[in-house]
């Protein structure tokens, strides 16, 4: 069990189909860090989250996480069929805690205002722009007091003053002891991180 680094990935391999991706990645996640993860278009960034996340299973190699990770995806869906509000979303993160109800409901709308969505909290959560839907997710995470979080492309399709809310966001939850990474194509979050990691046709060049 790890304690002194929220993830630590060594010898990962991938393949889609016998076609490799990632080619013998190591990676550590600090607390207290924020990590760009950077590379050209198919280098392998969001195979390696999503290893790192535990949503796929690497060919080979290991993943030692410190505790539970939140993930938020690059396109979050919402079936239009399913009518959550933003709280309600938010609140599934608090489902499977043994925190008290009323403490719950008090993690839930701190975790609303620090993504800065209580306006919208009872908005349909499928009537969110792409870019509120990953700070819902984002709340939801921490609603339930996660402490690693990993982001696929949280700027993709974003303007520049969202881009710079999100940075500061997981800024602020590294700075509370968080360790985040995050998937980027965005410069300036990339010049903002603690640490780069920068993939390659599937190799971690930095
Ligand atoms: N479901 C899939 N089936 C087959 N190949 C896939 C699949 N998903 C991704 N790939 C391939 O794996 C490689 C790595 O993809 P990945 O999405 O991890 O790259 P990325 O660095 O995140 O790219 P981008 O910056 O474009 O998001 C690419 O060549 C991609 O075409």
């Amino acid at each position: 069990m790890l304690t002194t680094t929220a993830v630590r990935a060594r010898g990962l391999h991938f393949s889609f189909d016998d076609v490799p991706v990632l080619h013998g990645v190591d990676m550590d996640l600090a607390w207290g860090t924020v990590t760009a993860v950077a590379g050209p278009n198919g280098a392998g960034k969001s195979t390696l989250v999503e290893i790192l996340a535990g949503v796929r299973t690497p060919g080979s190699g290991t993943v030692e996480r410190a505790e539970g990770v939140a993930l938020v995806v690059q396109r979050p869906a919402a079936p239009d069929t399913l009518p959550l509000t933003v709280r309600d979303v938010v609140t599934m993160g608090t489902w499977n805690t043994k925190t008290p109800r009323g403490q719950r409901r008090r993690d839930v709308e701190e975790a609303l205002e620090r993504v800065h969505l209580a306006d919208l909290a009872t908005r349909p959560f499928s009537a969110l722009s792409g870019g509120q839907r990953q700070r819902a997710l984002l709340a939801q995470g921490i609603a339930r007091q996660a402490r690693i979080f990993l982001l696929d492309e949280p700027a993709a399709g974003l303007d520049a003053d969202s881009r710079a809310r999100t940075r500061a966001m997981l800024a602020a939850e590294a700075a509370r002891g968080a360790a985040v990474a995050c998937v980027t194509h965005d410069d300036e979050s990339i010049d903002a991180a603690d640490v780069v990691v920068r993939l390659e046709a599937g190799r971690r060049v930095r």
